[in-house]
């Protein structure tokens, strides 16, 4: 059986083509690449941007906004109800490490709310799907997996995500106002929202700079899978009624600290 939607059916295949583009070149020998112009990863980054780009343009009208051609005005940006937000090849450092944790990333952003979305990690063969009001997934070999979110359980030890590239006092500050013991789970790109979809972990504060479609199609895969992502405010970092984090509701594309939390 397939996903109960036949966009995201058709969006999980796409980031699948972006995804074998990606593979073609982090399989070569990157020291190739010394004597020419060109890094692998740039190389990468755009022949995944250039299929996404196709292919969304193939089965959608709706305006594309991709970190590789995200200059688009603001002017036009703001008539946008729905359209596509992509990170062609996100988590940079661990594609040029070869730890295999970088992902692609389509999301579908509905007045300012990620509703759809697909985050591909290609070399480790795995596929995060997630449909507002329908449910997250993992997809391995074809295999659909429905994930969901798992609450912190009193006495249980807090598994909380931190990236691979930077730490922070205020993470750890965040740390030490829980209760209970924590573990720190660390993990590159997209994939650090995904570990909250996916029960694994139970908080992911991020507490340094993202750009929207860092998060987007990540955020869509958490929400459907029962988890909140909201604005983090350093001073109270488990504020209750933090705001969600919203999309192309303002002219820069930076996102304010965020809590992913399940
Ligand atoms: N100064 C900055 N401004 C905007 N985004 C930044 C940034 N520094 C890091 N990032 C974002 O953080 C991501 C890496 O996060 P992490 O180290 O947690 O995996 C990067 O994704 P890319 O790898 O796609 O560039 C990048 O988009
Ligand atoms: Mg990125």
């Amino acid at each position: 059986m397939g996903l109960p939607d036949p966009l995201a059916q058709q969006v999980l295949h796409i980031t699948k083509l972006a995804g074998d583009k990606i593979m073609a070149i982090y399989e070569k020998d990157f020291a190739i690449y010394e004597k020419q112009d060109t890094s692998p990863l740039t190389e990468a980054d755009l022949a995944a941007h250039h299929v996404i780009v196709d292919e969304l343009k193939s089965i959608s009208e709706l305006p594309i906004l991709s970190e590789e051609s995200a200059d688009i005005d603001w002017q036009e940006r703001q008539t946008w109800q729905q359209y596509w937000l992509v990170d062609p090849l996100d988590g940079t450092k661990e594609f040029i490490k070869k730890n295999g944790e970088f992902t692609v990333n389509i999301a579908l952003i509905d007045g300012g709310k990620p509703v759809m979305g697909v985050v591909y990690a290609p070399a480790l063969n795995k596929a995060y799907v997630g449909i507002e009001g329908k449910g997250a997934w993992t997809e391995q070999d074809g295999e659909l997996t429905a994930i969901s979110a798992k609450v912190h359980s009193a006495g249980e030890t807090w598994k909380i995500v931190g990236s691979r590239s930077h730490q922070s006092p205020e993470i750890q500050n965040l740390m030490a106002q829980l209760d209970g013991g924590t573990e720190l789970v660390a993990m590159g790109s997209s994939l650090k929202l995904c570990l909250v979809a996916e029960g694994e972990a139970h908080l992911y504060p991020r507490l340094g700079p993202t750009s929207e479609w860092d998060t987007g199609a990540a955020h869509a895969v958490a929400t459907a899978a029962g988890a909140k992502v909201t604005v983090l405010d350093p001073e109270n970092p488990l504020d209750p009624d933090a705001e969600a984090l919203t999309y192309n509701q303002k002219e820069s594309v930076l996102n304010p600290f965020f809590l992913v939390s399940a």
